[in-house]
């Protein structure tokens, strides 16, 4: 396997009250899953003891930083996206080593966190507040905004700067301070993002990065200082911390996991749906939750569109991610993917038809981060089909699952069953069908023609069902969930 040259391993630093310091918890290594006896980036974990030291400098920050103009908060944001735009080519590297999708995913990733920032740079430029009639005379009513405070930011691996950075950024521009902990396995991609706001000029205590894993989460959900938690990663973690923070009063917004659908319908332009759901099911190696996961056939048109998949997965590179020849990288680490392994052979052995299996890399030998672009088909009978495990679980990772329809309606009726409802992609030429979706699909993104994956910066991201809890996030759906809203019933004295 071909691959880059080795760097020497980045020292890890916690940034707490504007001071980068090591730690002084458990060792923490970040190590590359192409090549997991190569360390990106070493440090120390957290303890509980900094968790608090970063509350404490949150609080005492946050009513400065409340009262610093909009303006000047998004300025700081605009000369991060800078720094982060003119690292993009490192850093997207070391995303690509820490983290294992392709290097030209890395800097897209990075660009696109450079652009997250500015979009929430420009909240300056938008509204503040609203203005309405009152019932009685010479009254307004005001409805004013107002930050929630220091709130927590617990983050996944699979997007390690775009999603901290749809989060800080808006969490720092409506007046909020940060104490953020991103995922163990990502830890140099966290410093990258807040070495760019610090630089950037952000004020002592407003951003704070404490790395450490799932039990120094718990010390961030269960501080007495936490006004709000802000968190991406899977159902079982999440759901247990918004039971947490509902126990306390405390806001949550989670996104969490997702099982996706591709509907291609009969009249489908199928070159399109055949490129698209190839990039949704296989780019990022399947870990997005965004990934398409289900693909939902019409039978008039299943075999012609899986050869056409199969045509162009044989050019489907696997190996070292910062080869600009490879398509797909490893996973996280060599657990996960021995758990998605086992995900595909349980549902092959409860019946699932295996009809496609990509090359892994010669030096993998099965045990390693490595898997092949896989494709399985359940069977056509209703109850054989939904007692197989691969059309219910999330792998999080390159497996696709598909079901042969007859007509739209099935399809709908296929692709809202089960406990999520994240995205979902539609391939038709029929307005008539694309309208039906749009009415019955159960999800809180709709792609029509294009892959189930992708986020703009600018609309609101989060999914319907079990996949998402509490307000959207990322456009001005941001706002609803980083401020709290105070109604003001305003007459002067004379009246
Ligand atoms: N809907 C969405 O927008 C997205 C959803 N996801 C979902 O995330 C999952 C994959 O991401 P992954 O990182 O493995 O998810 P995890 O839930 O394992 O981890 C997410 C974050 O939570 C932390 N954490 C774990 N346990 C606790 C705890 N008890 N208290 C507080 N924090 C904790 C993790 O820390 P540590 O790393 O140290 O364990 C990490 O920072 C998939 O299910 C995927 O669908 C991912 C991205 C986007
Ligand atoms: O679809 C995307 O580009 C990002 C969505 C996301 O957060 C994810 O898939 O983990």
């Amino acid at each position: 396997m071909t691959q880059d040259t080795h760097p020497a391993p980045a020292a890890l630093r916690l940034l707490i009250n504007g001071t980068w310091q090591e730690g002084t918890s458990a060792a923490l290594i970040s190590a590359n899953p192409a090549h997991p006896e190569q360390t990106v980036a070493e440090g120390r974990q957290a303890t509980e003891d900094d968790v608090d030291r970063a509350f404490a400098a949150a609080a005492a920050a946050g009513g400065q930083w409340a009262r610093t103009p909009v303006q000047q908060r998004g300025a700081i944001l605009l000369r991060a996206a800078e720094l982060l735009e003119a690292g993009a080519a490192q850093f997207g590297k070391e995303l690509s080593r820490e983290e294992g999708k392709t290097a030209a995913e890395g800097v897209g990733e990075v660009r696109r966190a450079a652009q997250i920032l500015r979009y929430q740079a420009a909240e300056g430029e938008h509204q503040a507040g609203e203005v309405f009639h009152s019932p009685r005379p010479a009254e307004k009513i005001l409805v004013t905004r107002k930050p929630l405070g220091a709130v927590g930011v617990i983050t996944p691996f699979n997007f390690p700067i775009a999603i901290p950075a749809w989060k800080i950024a808006p969490a720092l521009v409506h007046g909020n301070t940060v104490v953020w902990k991103p995922a163990s396995t990502v830890p140099l991609l966290a410093m990258r993002l807040a070495e760019a706001l610090h630089k950037a000029g952000l004020p002592d205590g407003v951003l704070n990065l404490v790395y450490g894993s799932g039990p120094l989460g718990s010390a961030i959900t269960q501080h007495t200082k936490l006004a709000g938690l802000t968190f991406t990663g899977s159902t079982g973690v999440g759901r247990q911390l918004a039971a947490a923070a509902a126990g306390r009063g405390v806001p949550m917004q989670a996104e969490m996991g997702g099982k996706n659908a591709a509907l291609v319908l009969a009249d489908a332009d199928l070159e399109t749906a055949a490129d698209q759901v190839l990039l949704g099911a296989f780019r990022s190696t399947g870990q997005k939750c965004t990934a398409t996961s289900r693909l939902i056939v019409d039978g008039s048109v299943a075999d012609d569109l899986i050869a056409r998949l199969k045509a162009r997965l044989e050019f489907w590179v696997v190996g070292d991610p910062t080869d600009p020849e490879v398509h797909m990288g490893p996973l996280i680490h060599a657990e996960a993917a021995a758990e998605v392994r086992r995900g595909v052979q349980a549902a092959i052995d409860q019946g699932a038809h295996l009809i496609y299996r990509g090359a892994a890399p010669e030096s993998s030998g099965g045990q390693d981060a490595f898997l092949p672009a896989t494709i399985l088909e359940l069977p056509r009978d209703a109850d054989a089909a939904e007692a197989n495990s691969a059309w219910w679980d999330e792998f999080f990772g390159p497996v696709l699952t598909m079901r042969r329809v007859s007509g739209a309606q099935e399809a709908f009726d296929l692709a809202n069953q089960g406990e999520f409802g994240l995205t979902s992609a539609i391939f038709t030429e029929d307005v008539g069908h694309i309208l039906e979706a749009m009415e019955e699909l159960d999800v809180g993104i709709l792609h029509v023609n294009s892959e189930s994956a992708g986020a703009d910066p600018h609309v609101p991201f989060g999914g319907a069902k079990g996949s998402g809890y509490g307000p959207k996030e990322q456009g001005q759906a941001a706002k609803d969930f980083f401020t709290h809203t105070t109604t003001v019933y305003l007459r002067s004295g004379s009246s």
